[in-house]
């Protein structure tokens, strides 16, 4: 588990209330991640603008598209500072490899490169209609191995699967899961969820938490109170 296992899912249309909100927020406590929507809306000068703050970006882009294109994205990616990106482990072992071959030349400032396995939002069902008639856990657990062969830094899944695949992949490979929803709160389009506290136990190293705290009456009290349930 990392010191900080905390990532506030910025998911805002609107920029002034996400630096409302960040700017309430301690970079000791948490770090922020920005997705399709924020990136698309502000682009590279919203990562400048968490930067100036100190904050650990997450760049959840999750890409995915031919080896050439994702290399140029993580590029890219890189290029910003981020801390952490992303890329679909579905988009296949070609390309997860050259995803990390492009982080190279960063050493050690390279971002911390992870696959997407299956979404959160997606149950077994879900799953069969895409033709594939294995429980999640198992196609998670494919994906995994696939992601760790191609050297990345470990994947996104549901805390669900954590203790499954920490035993499986060991300590250094990083789980960081969606799905994080506090006891009786709405689980929206979620659908594998788990706890702050729970998938902690389970062998998350990170949560990414985003409405239960952006769209919560008071977000500050929010992160507090599940940040101080960690403890
Ligand atoms: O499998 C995945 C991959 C990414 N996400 C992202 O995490 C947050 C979750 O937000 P909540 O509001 O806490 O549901 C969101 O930005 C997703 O794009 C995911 O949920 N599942």
């Amino acid at each position: 588990m990392s010191n900080k296992p905390i990532i506030v899912a910025l998911d805002y249309d609107n920029k002034s209330e996400a630096l409302q909100l960040i700017d309430q927020l301690d970079p000791n406590m948490c770090r922020l991640k920005i997705g399709k929507e924020m990136f698309t809306l502000f682009g590279p000068e919203l990562v400048k603008e968490i930067h100036s703050r100190d904050f650990d970006l997450f760049l959840d882009l999750k890409f995915h598209d031919i080896p050439n294109t994702v290399a140029k994205a993580v590029t890219a990616a890189a290029e910003l500072g981020v801390w952490m990106t992303n890329v679909h482990a579905s988009g296949g072992l070609a390309m997860m490899q050259a995803a990390r071959e492009a982080l190279l030349p960063y050493g050690d400032k390279a971002p911390l490169l992870i696959a997407v396995t299956v979404l959160t939002s997606m149950s077994d069902e879900e799953l069969a209609l895409l033709g594939i008639n294995v429980p999640a856990a198992e196609h998670v657990k494919r994906l995994a191995s696939l992601t760790k062969q191609a050297g990345l830094n470990g994947i996104v899944c549901s805390a669900q699967e954590a203790s499954m695949l920490k035993a499986e992949f060991g300590a250094d490979f990083k789980l960081v899961t969606p799905g994080i929803r506090p006891a009786g709160s709405d689980k929206g389009d979620q659908h594998r969820v788990m706890t702050p506290t729970q998938a902690l136990a389970a062998g998350s190293d990170y949560l990414v938490i985003g409405r239960p705290i952006t769209k919560a009456a008071n977000p500050l009290a929010a992160l507090t109170e599940i940040h101080a349930s960690l403890k």
